[in-house]
C-alpha cells in the first residue's frame, strides 16, 4: 500500500511582473498561503511530500520526483506522474520542458537507457503511446493528422482525426483501443515520439497563457523486461500526465472555441476531484466513468501504481485563490491510497506478434530476393544473346576471309599460268639460225690484210659475247624454273594450309553447335531451377502464411484463456495456466523457423546452382571467344604472309623477265653489232633498237656491250628463299663472270625511275625476231665490256661499285655514272690492261 505521494512546484515570476508579492509560504511543516489569512481564504497549512521553489532546476525535480518514479518503473511496478495546477503555472514545462531546460519526460527517457546499459542481466524492450484528451474525447497523438491538416500545432484539428475508443481491460482499468504502441530502441527514437507527438498537441494561445494547453496530455512508456538468467519477465507501465489546466473563466475571459474547451478542461477536472474526494474517504463507489480522463487514470488513482503529483502553481498574489484551491486538491489526493504490485507478464504473446511480425519481413525479403532472381536470369539471357551476336559477325567474317583468300590465290594460279603460256621461259632460241644468219650477214664484207685481222677479232668478242649471253639467258631461265617450282611447291603449301584452315574452322563451328546447345541446355535448367525455386517459395510462403494465422489464432485463444484465468485463477496458478497454454505457441515458432530454415537453404542451393551455372557459362564462352580471336588472327597472318610472298614472287619473276627480254635485244644488238658505245640505260637500248628495226639504216658505230642486271630493281624486301635464290643467281653470275672475265655485268641506277612496261617489252621481242631482215650495215664493233669488281656478287651498294673503277682512266660526268660511257676515248692499250 501507498499513498500518492505530492510534491509542489512554484514557478518563477514572470520578468515583466514587478513588486509582486507571493501567496505562500514555506515552512518546516510545509507550505502556507498567506493569502488565506484573509476572511474569505482562511489560512491553512498543507503537508505535502515536497516543495520546490520557483529558483529549482529541472534536473533536481527529476533527481527527487522522477527518478524515483523510473526506479520503480524499473522493478517492475506501474508508475505515474501527474502534473496538475491552475492554468499558465508551469505544468508542461514540469512534464516536458523546452529546449535546454529538459522536463520530466525527456530526462526520464536518458535515465531508462542508461539503467538498461547498467543492467546486463536484464532484457529490455520499450513501447510508448501518446494520447490527448481534447474536449473529453481521446486522441492519438502518434498518429499525424491528415496532409491538409496545418502544421502549426494552434489549430483546431479535431474534425480531421479518429477518436479512440476506451476500453475497459480484466484488471478494471482503461485503456484506449487501437492506439499506436511504438516501439523505440533509443533516446533518440523515444524523444522522436515525444516531439511527433507534442507537434500534434492542441495548445492555444490564452489571456493567461501565451501557449496554452487546451488538451490533457497522457504519455506512457511500456517496460517489458526479462531476466536472462530466469527468463521471468516483468511489464510495467510509466505514465506522465499533463493536465490542462483550470482556469477561472473571470480572468481568461474566454469565449468561444476557447470556452467551450475551457468548460471541458474544467469539466474534466471536477469529475478527477470527485474521484480523488471518493478515494481520499476510501468511497466504495469511485466515479471513474464520469469523465474519459479518470477512466484513463483509474490505475493511477486507487490502482495498482505508484504515483506522484506535481502541484504547479503561479504564486502570485493575485493567484492566491487558485494557488489555494490547487493545495486542498493536493491535500487530498495525498490521501488515495495505491496498491502497486509487480507486473508478471506472459511475453510469449509478444514474442509471437515478434515474430510474426519478424516472418512477414522475412516474407518481403524473400519475394525481393525472387525478384532479384528473376532480373538476373534476364540480364544473363542478354548476355547470351549478346555473345551470340557479336560471334556470330566474327564467324562469317573468318568464313568470307577464307573464301576471299581462296578466290585471290585462285587468280594467282591463273594469272601464272597465263603469263606462262603467253612466255615460254624456256630460251626457246633457234642460236643456230642466228649463227647462220650472222655468216650471212657477214657474209658480203670480206676484209682483207689487218682489216681481216680485226674482224676476226671482231667476230671472236661477238661469238664470245653471244655465249656469255646464252648462258646467261640459259641460267636466268633455270632460275626462274627453279623459281616458279619454289613457288608452286609454296602455293602447295598454301593450299593445304588453307585446307587445314578450313577443316579446322568447319569442327569450330560444330564445337560451337555444340556449346550453343549447351548453353541452351544450361538456360532451360536455369529457368527450371528458377520456376522450381519460385513454386516452393510460393508454397513455403502459403504454408508460412497459414502457420501465422494459427499463431494467430492460438494467440486470441491465449489472450481470451489469459483473461478468462485471470478472474478465476490466483497469481500463481495463472502463471502456470499460461506456461502450458503458451506451449502449443512455443510448437509453432518451432515449426515457423524450421520454415524459414528451409527456405533459406532451398534459396542457398538455388544460388550456389546458378552461380556454379553461370561459372561454367562464362568460362566456355571466354575460352570459345579466345580460341576464335587466336585463330582469326593466326589466319590473317598467314593470309598476309601469303600475300606478301606471292607479290615478292611476282616481282622476282618480272625482273628476271625483264633482265631475260634485255640480255635477248643485247644479244641481238651484239650478234648485229649494232649497240652504241653510249648506251647509258635499257630504254635507250630499246630505243635505239627501233630505230634501228624501223629505218633499217646501216648504223656505222663503235659498239658496247653490256649486260644491264640492276641491283636496285631486286626487290627491296625477299623472303628468306628469294633472297636465297637472288644469292644462287649472284653466285652463278660471279662464276661465270670468272670463267668469262670479258663480260661484264654493269648496274644501272637510273633503271630505278624509268620503269619499262612489260606489256611493252614483250610483243617487242616477239616482233624483233620473227620479222627482222639484216640491213646493210657497216660493221666498226669495238665490244667493251668493263670489267666488273669480284666483290659484284655480293649485294654492295652501288657508290662502292663504282669506285673501283679505274676514275683516273674515266673521266665521267654526272649523266654517266654509273654507265659504260666514257669509255670511247680510251686507247686500244687500256682496254688491254683491263683485259680486253
Ligand atoms: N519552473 C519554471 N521555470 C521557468 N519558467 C517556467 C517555469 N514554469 C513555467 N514557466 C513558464 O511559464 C509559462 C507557462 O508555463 P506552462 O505552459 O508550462 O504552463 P501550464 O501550466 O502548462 O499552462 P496551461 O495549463 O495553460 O497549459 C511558460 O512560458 C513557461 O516557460
Amino acid at each position: 500500500m501507498s499513498h500518492v505521494n505530492v510534491y509542489l512546484r512554484q514557478r518563477p515570476v514572470a520578468k515583466d511582473i514587478v513588486h509582486q508579492q507571493l501567496a505562500t509560504e514555506v515552512s518546516a511543516n510545509g507550505v502556507t498561503v498567506i493569502a488565506g489569512k484573509t476572511e474569505q481564504q482562511p489560512e491553512r497549512e498543507i503537508t505535502i511530500d515536497g516543495h520546490y521553489g520557483p529558483e529549482t532546476p529541472q534536473d533536481e525535480l527529476f533527481q527527487q520526483v522522477g527518478k524515483q518514479s523510473c526506479d520503480k518503473a524499473l522493478s517492475g511496478f506501474n508508475s505515474t506522474v501527474i502534473c496538475f495546477g491552475p492554468t499558465g503555472s508551469g505544468k508542461t514545462y514540469t512534464i516536458f520542458g523546452e529546449k535546454g531546460k529538459e522536463g520530466l519526460v525527456p530526462r526520464m527517457l536518458q535515465y531508462i537507457f542508461q539503467q538498461k546499459e547498467n543492467r546486463g542481466q536484464f532484457e529490455y524492450q520499450f513501447h510508448a503511446s501518446f494520447v490527448e484528451l481534447y474536449l473529453d474525447q481521446p486522441y492519438d497523438l502518434l498518429v499525424s493528422a491528415p496532409a491538409s491538416r496545418p502544421s502549426s500545432a494552434n489549430n483546431d484539428n479535431t474534425e480531421q482525426r479518429k477518436v479512440l475508443t476506451l476500453r475497459q481491460s480484466i484488471s478494471g482499468s482503461f485503456y484506449a483501443e487501437g492506439v499506436k504502441v511504438k516501439q523505440f530502441k533509443s533516446y533518440e527514437e523515444g524523444m522522436q515520439l515525444l516531439e511527433t507527438g507534442t507537434s500534434q498537441r492542441q495548445t492555444f494561445q490564452t489571456k493567461l497563457n501565451e501557449r496554452s494547453s487546451r488538451s490533457h496530455a497522457i504519455f506512457s512508456v511500456g517496460i517489458i523486461q526479462k531476466n536472462r538468467v530466469t527468463g521471468v519477465a516483468t511489464g510495467s507501465l510509466l505514465t506522465f500526465v499533463d493536465l490542462a489546466g483550470s482556469e477561472n473563466l473571470s480572468k481568461s475571459q474566454s469565449d468561444g472555441q476557447r470556452l467551450v474547451e475551457t468548460q471541458s478542461i474544467n469539466r474534466s477536472l471536477s469529475t478527477l476531484g470527485f474521484v480523488i474526494q471518493a478515494l481520499a474517504l476510501n468511497k466504495s463507489h469511485i466515479p471513474y466513468r464520469e469523465s474519459k480522463l479518470t477512466k484513463l487514470l483509474t490505475e493511477a488513482l486507487g490502482g495498482s501504481s505508484y504515483t506522484a503529483m506535481v502541484c504547479c502553481v503561479y504564486p502570485l498574489l493575485e493567484n492566491a485563490h487558485e494557488t489555494a484551491q490547487s493545495l486542498i486538491f493536493a491535500t487530498k489526493c495525498r490521501n488515495v491510497i495505491n496498491q502497486p504490485k509487480i507486473g508478471v507478464v506472459d511475453i510469449s504473446g509478444i514474442e509471437t506478434a515478434a515474430r510474426i511480425k519478424q516472418l512477414i519481413q522475412e516474407i518481403e525479403i524473400l519475394k525481393l530476393e525472387k525478384q532479384k532472381v528473376v532480373e538476373e536470369r534476364d540480364v544473363y539471357k542478354l548476355q547470351i544473346s549478346e555473345l551470340e551476336r557479336t560471334n556470330s559477325p566474327t564467324l562469317s567474317q573468318s568464313n568470307t576471309r577464307q573464301f576471299d583468300s581462296e578466290n585471290e590465290q585462285k587468280q594467282l594460279f591463273r594469272k601464272q599460268d597465263n603469263a606462262q603460256k603467253k612466255e615460254p621461259l624456256q630460251a626457246n632460241i633457234d642460236f643456230k639460225q642466228i649463227q647462220q644468219q650472222h655468216q650471212d650477214f657477214n657474209q658480203p664484207f670480206s676484209f682483207k690484210g689487218n682489216n681481216q685481222n680485226q674482224q676476226k677479232q671482231i667476230q671472236q668478242n661477238s661469238e664470245n659475247c653471244i655465249n656469255y649471253t646464252k648462258n646467261q639467258i640459259k641460267t636466268t631461265a633455270e632460275s626462274v624454273h627453279q623459281m616458279r617450282s619454289k613457288l608452286e611447291l609454296k602455293n602447295k603449301e598454301m593450299i593445304e594450309i588453307q585446307f587445314e584452315a578450313k577443316k579446322k574452322a568447319e569442327t569450330d563451328r560444330i564445337t560451337i553447335q555444340n556449346l550453343k546447345k549447351k548453353i541452351c541446355d544450361l538456360e532451360d535448367q536455369i529457368y527450371q531451377t528458377n520456376d522450381q525455386a519460385n513454386q516452393r517459395i510460393e508454397d513455403q510462403k502459403k504454408q508460412t502464411q497459414q502457420q501465422i494465422q494459427g499463431i494467430l489464432d492460438a494467440q486470441t485463444s491465449v489472450f481470451k484463456n489469459q483473461e478468462k484465468l485471470m478472474s478465476t485463477f490466483s497469481n500463481k496458478e495463472l502463471v502456470n495456466k499460461l506456461g502450458q497454454l503458451s506451449a502449443p505457441v512455443n510448437h509453432y515458432v518451432e515449426v515457423e523457423k524450421m520454415k524459414v530454415e528451409l527456405i533459406e537453404k532451398m534459396d542457398f542451393q538455388k544460388e550456389t546452382e546458378m552461380q556454379r551455372l553461370k561459372t561454367i557459362h562464362d568460362k566456355e564462352t571466354i575460352d570459345l571467344k579466345n580460341m576464335y580471336e587466336q585463330q582469326i588472327e593466326q589466319q590473317k597472318k598467314q593470309i598476309a604472309q601469303y600475300q606478301k610472298y606471292q607479290e615478292q614472287l611476282q616481282k622476282s619473276i618480272m625482273w628476271f623477265n625483264r633482265e631475260y627480254a634485255k640480255s635477248q635485244i643485247i644479244l641481238y644488238e651484239a650478234k648485229e653489232g649494232k649497240l652504241d658505245s653510249y648506251i647509258l640505260n635499257e630504254q635507250e637500248l630499246i630505243q635505239k633498237y627501233l630505230q634501228f628495226a624501223t629505218d633499217q639504216k646501216p648504223i656505222k658505230t663503235k659498239v658496247k656491250a653490256a649486260i644491264l642486271i640492276d641491283q636496285e630493281r631486286e626487290p627491296f624486301i625477299v623472303p628468306r628463299n628469294i633472297a636465297e635464290m637472288v644469292n644462287e643467281i649472284q653466285t652463278i653470275e660471279a662464276q661465270t663472270l670468272e670463267k668469262e672475265s670479258t663480260l661484264s655485268l654493269s648496274r644501272e641506277p637510273s633503271f630505278r625511275k624509268k620503269e619499262i612496261p612489260e606489256d611493252f617489252m614483250q610483243p617487242l621481242m616477239k616482233k624483233t625476231y620473227s620479222n627482222f631482215k639484216p640491213p646493210n650495215v657497216t660493221l666498226n664493233m669495238d665490244i667493251h665490256i668493263s670489267p666488273r669488281p669480284k666483290t659484284a656478287s655480293t649485294k654492295q651498294p652501288i657508290k662502292q661499285f663504282e669506285s673501283t673503277r679505274p676514275k683516273s682512266a674515266l673521266p665521267l660526268n654526272s649523266s654517266q655514272i654509273g654507265s659504260c660511257g666514257g669509255t670511247t676515248s680510251l686507247s686500244n692499250k687500256q682496254y688491254q690492261k683491263w683485259g680486253w
